[in-house]
């Protein structure tokens, strides 16, 4: 354990790729300052990898392979993880904080698969666990949550959280680039995951989805507990078709907390592409900026604003977690624990009320439009707006309804797609914003 004289706490890294990098290089370019701030020197002691033999630009005399055992060191104090994936790090993590190391970790995926057994393993050591980065890289979102709001009732949280697959839809939206090219270029920068499919399928955001609503509702919400569509149906046909009406397509995140029929509470986590209005606040967040609007009872509205991936930013939260882990370390103390007392019900997606953008490839015959305004209002569905592009054999049918459970959206598109006068569903994409539920 700490030794209270000692004036140097000695730090494991494990991983040095596009995070772990930055963190060395922010420790040592910050020393000064950092021991200033901490009140001791941080000192990397060891750094794991996968494979030795490569020049990472580290001290190759601080390099090993065996990540479980730095962690576990007795002249460890604190382990910072910024590999990923849920094992081999869980047990890495959890033996590390039984050992009483405090961690911090960028590893969002873990955390939301099995946060609750990296906070036991915290509580059984007296062991900090800071995760900062895991959510929207350097905007301080999870301390809010866990601090400055607490005195608070949250109701809604909105957010992009992902910054591969925003700098993507943005891309399409302004240059009108094709998805891969995107991805290719979000990859290159260093924003994607190691499989970019954990972004561009949604995974990324739910698992960010499913920590937030966690802290915000005072509740255990997993990644598999969250509704979740990525972004690879998105075309640019529905991104010109989002333009026409004002709206941009973004993949959103929205976490809600609901009072059900019997008076008690629930909550909706949901990851799905989506069309913004323009004046939305997070219709203009583009590049692979991140942002999350939070609205609670007594603070009205909040946004948080920044970067949201890429080795830099993330190590900016990572580095303000390890000075808080350090402080705490040096004072004896520890973060009060999260406690998920609410204990609240997970509602499924079929209860969710959104609004749908649907465009519908239609026979150019008399009587279409009321075929199809037909098939609507059998599931109870009310139709906002209804656009005709093209004409003749090419004409396009779009309709845009109002509220309606998701249950009933899906019903109604089921029906469309089995009447004769429908030649093809289109597309079909979420519509938010703008429209109280
Ligand atoms: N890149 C970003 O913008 C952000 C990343 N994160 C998270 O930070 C973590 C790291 O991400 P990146 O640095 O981008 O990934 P990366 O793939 O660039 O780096 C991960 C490193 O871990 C190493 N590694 C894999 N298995 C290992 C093992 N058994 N022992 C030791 N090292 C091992 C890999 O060789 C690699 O160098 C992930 O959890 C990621 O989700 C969080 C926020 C933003
Ligand atoms: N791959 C992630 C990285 C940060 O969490 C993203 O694109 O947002
Ligand atoms: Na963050």
């Amino acid at each position: 354990m700490t030794d209270p004289e000692k004036k140097t706490l000695r730090v494991a890294l494990l991983g040095c790729g596009t995070v772990g990098r930055e963190v060395v290089r922010l420790i040592e370019s910050q020393s000064d300052d950092l021991t200033a701030r901490v009140g001791a020197e941080l000192q990397i002691a060891g750094i794991a990898v996968r494979r030795g033999g490569r020049d990472r630009g580290v001290d190759p005399a601080l390099l090993t392979t065996d990540a479980h055992g730095l962690a576990v060191r007795d002249d460890i104090d604190l382990v910072v993880e910024v590999v990923g994936g849920i094992e081999p790090a869980r047990s890495w993590l959890v033996d590390a904080l039984k050992a009483g190391k405090s961690v911090v970790s960028a590893n969002k995926a873990l955390l939301a698969e099995d946060g609750a057994t990296l906070q036991e393993a915290a509580a059984a050591g007296g062991a900090d666990l800071y995760y900062e980065a895991a959510v929207a890289g350097a905007i301080p979102i999870l301390r809010p949550l866990r601090e400055s709001l607490h005195g608070d009732r949250i109701t809604r949280i909105t957010g992009i959280v992902n910054g591969t697959t925003n700098y993507i839809l943005s891309s399409m939206d302004s240059t009108g680039a094709g998805f891969n090219e995107a991805l290719d270029e979000a990859t290159e920068l260093g924003y994607a995951e190691a499989d970019p499919t954990a972004d561009v399928e949604g995974f990324d955001a739910a698992a960010k989805a499913a920590i937030l609503a966690s802290l915000a509702f005072h509740t255990r919400v997993t990644a598999a507990d969250v509704h979740r569509e990525g972004i690879t149906e998105v075309t640019a046909a529905d991104v010109a078709s989002a333009r026409a009406m004002g709206c941009t397509v973004k993949l959103l995140c929205i976490a809600e907390r609901h009072t059900d029929a019997d008076g008690g509470e629930s909550v909706s986590v949901r990851v799905h592409p989506a069309m913004l209005p323009r004046t939305h606040p997070l219709a203009s967040v583009g590049d692979a900026f991140n942002a999350v609007f939070v609205e609670a009872d007594a603070a009205g509205q909040l946004m948080f604003y920044g970067r949201g991936a890429g080795g830099a930013p993330t190590a900016s939260a990572v580095l303000g977690d390890l000075v808080a882990v350090a402080r705490n370390r040096l004072a004896g103390a520890r973060a009060t624990p999260e406690s998920p007392y609410a204990d609240l019900r997970i509602r499924p997606m079929a209860e969710a009320r959104t609004r749908y953008h649907i465009s519908l490839d239609v026979s150019d015959k008399a009587g279409v439009l009321a075929e199809v305004a037909a098939a609507f209002a059998r599931q109870d569905v009310s139709i906002s707006t209804v656009r005709q592009e093209g004409r003749g054999d090419d004409a396009t049918l779009v309709a845009v309804t109002h509220t309606a459970t998701d249950a009933a959206l899906a019903a109604t598109v089921e029906a469309l797609r089995e009447l004769p006068i429908v030649r093809n569903v289109v597309s079909v994409m979420r519509v938010e914003g703008g429209e109280s539920k």
